[in-house]
């Protein structure tokens, strides 16, 4: 069976207004069904490379296509899930966790995932009270309505606490049964663990490896020694 491309990249480059090239000639796909971790520095362009995927921002040049269909005419947005940082959202959500799920969807759509993600009891919360874990699930959840075949996660673990961060990552495992999941974190064990194949950007020449040959990769990146 052929495997299909979630996702194709090729000759992208942006930057902004009269900056330097932030991304520069950058070619890569993920397959349908991969998990699919972005690694980087920071200020390296990775949050970046995803509001370019999700058509938040224009190239300069380059092609992007998800399902292959160009992503200035793609249309079925309900495919693809964003779980944004946390920290960028936090003082948008200003209403209870229900009321943000009753914006997105009727009831009788996102009742599952509620359920999936046993979310019953936050519903009534308001989001910014939540702790860090419960906002990042509550997050996932929202991206998940859709019951997107894609899902792109920017920086999931970032501020959480270890109980936290295994829960939220037992979640994501599960998602990633039937998903292609696009992942940025500077987590490197959570990327070990569960990328198949990882983008390093921020290096002269930004490179597509493989899980295993990241250690190498990593010392090289962050300049160790
Ligand atoms: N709206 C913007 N206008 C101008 N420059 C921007 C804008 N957003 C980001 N930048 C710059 O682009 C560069 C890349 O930012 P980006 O957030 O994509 O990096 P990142 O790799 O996700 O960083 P981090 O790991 O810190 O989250 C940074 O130098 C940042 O200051």
């Amino acid at each position: 069976m052929q495997v299909k491309e979630a996702l194709k990249v090729k000759n992208l480059s942006f930057r902004y207004r009269r900056d330097e090239p932030l991304i520069d000639d950058l070619s890569f796909s993920v397959l349908e069904g991969e998990f699919f971790g972005i690694l980087g520095p920071n200020g390296s362009g990775k949050t970046t490379l995803l509001r370019l995927i999700l058509g938040f921002l224009k190239p300069l040049s380059g092609s992007i296509e998800l399902f292959g269909e160009d992503v200035r005419t793609f249309k079925r947005w309900n495919k693809v899930g964003y779980v944004p940082q946390r920290f960028h959202v936090e003082k948008a959500f200003t209403g209870t966790v229900g009321e943000l799920f009753r914006a997105l969807a009727p009831k009788e759509k996102v009742g599952w995932i509620i359920a999936y993600l046993h979310l019953e009891d936050l519903l009534k919360k308001q989001f910014t009270k939540l702790s860090g874990g419960q906002q990042q699930k509550v997050l996932l959840a929202l991206a998940l309505t859709t019951n997107p075949d894609m899902i792109l996660l920017d920086e999931p673990l970032t501020g959480l606490d270890i109980h936290a961060q295994e829960h939220i990552e037992s979640i994501l495992k599960e998602i990633s049964r039937k998903r292609t999941v696009i992942v940025v974190s500077h987590d490197v064990g959570f990327v070990l663990r569960n990328a198949d194949r990882i983008l390093c950007l921020g290096m002269q020449e930004c490179r597509l490896i493989k899980a295993q040959e990241l250690e190498g990769m990593l010392k090289e990146l962050y300049r160790l020694h």
